[in-house]
């Protein structure tokens, strides 16, 4: 991790908890997790559009230093669209992050990198910081073919982007294998992956703009094994699954990634 890049822990809760279980966490995140560590980390909360409402309610209310945001985003500003959540709704909501193309919306929702690419544009319409997710599943890494896959999703999920654009987005890098498994890449795969992302980066926009942008990895992440992972040069933070439901493990890890534990 740079000095010039912040870490970031993004907890995605994925569709667990209703708005009256997400006050609870968020409140016992934010008394486990002191203020001063929020000089050193950005820690943000990635919930379900119907927690919106109530989490951005306890931020205010009680001047929490945490940030909150969605797991998607339509592509469509407004209009025909049943089910759809517009960018705009999300941003009057006060939300800062939206994750785009998890592995589980790539593969349960069949979102191909256009469609990636065209909730990116609508994010950064709205003001919001899209973290764009990438990542190879098992076939591939055993095929020893992951930095090339990831390079490839990463271009065509950002193509024609400005550099100026680029700047203002998250890469997350979640090897598919490692989601929800327990099966954690080793520190040095994160790197080797995230190394490239910024190489990448620097080819999509500039090596000035690639410098900036924070790359996360994310994939079976705990108090135990994050300090190893954010560690490594191109790794800013971590996108965290599970452990971020439970309100003492994810505010003890976003404390290593500030630079120590809860004392
Ligand atoms: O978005 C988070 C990832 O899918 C990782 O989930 P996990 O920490 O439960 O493995």
């Amino acid at each position: 991790m740079a000095d010039a890049r912040k870490p970031l822990i993004a907890g995605n809760w994925k569709c667990n908890l209703n708005h009256f279980e997400a006050i609870a966490l968020v409140q016992k995140i934010a008394f486990a997790l002191p203020e001063k560590y929020f000089d050193k980390v950005d820690v943000t909360v990635l919930v379900p559009f119907t927690d919106i409402r109530s989490v951005q309610t306890i931020v205010d209310g009680d001047k929490l230093l945490l940030t909150y945001g969605a797991q998607d985003v339509s592509e469509h500003d407004s209009g025909a669209y049943t089910g759809e959540i517009s960018g705009a709704f999300l941003e009057k909501l006060g939300c800062t992050f939206v994750t785009i193309g998890h592995s589980e919306r790539r593969t349960l929702h069949a979102e191909t990198d256009e469609v990636v690419l065209r909730k990116t544009k609508a994010a950064l319409r709205h003001g919001l910081t899209p973290i764009v997710c990438i990542g190879e599943g098992l076939d591939v890494r055993e095929a020893g073919e992951h930095v090339a896959y990831n390079v490839a999703q990463l271009k065509a999920s950002l193509a024609g982007l400005t550099a100026e654009e680029v700047g203002k987005v998250v890469v997350a890098y979640e090897p598919v294998w490692a989601i929800g498994t327990g099966r954690v890449a080793s520190a040095q795969d994160a790197q080797e992956v995230c190394g490239a992302v910024r190489e990448a980066l620097a080819e999509i926009a500039d090596p000035a703009t690639a410098a900036g942008v924070r790359v996360l990895y994310g994939g079976s992440v705990n108090a135990k094994n994050v300090a190893e992972i954010v560690g490594q040069s191109d790794v800013d933070g971590a996108l965290v699954g599970g452990a971020s439901l439970k309100a003492d493990e994810f505010a003890q890890l976003s404390a290593i990634a500030a630079g120590g534990p809860l004392l």
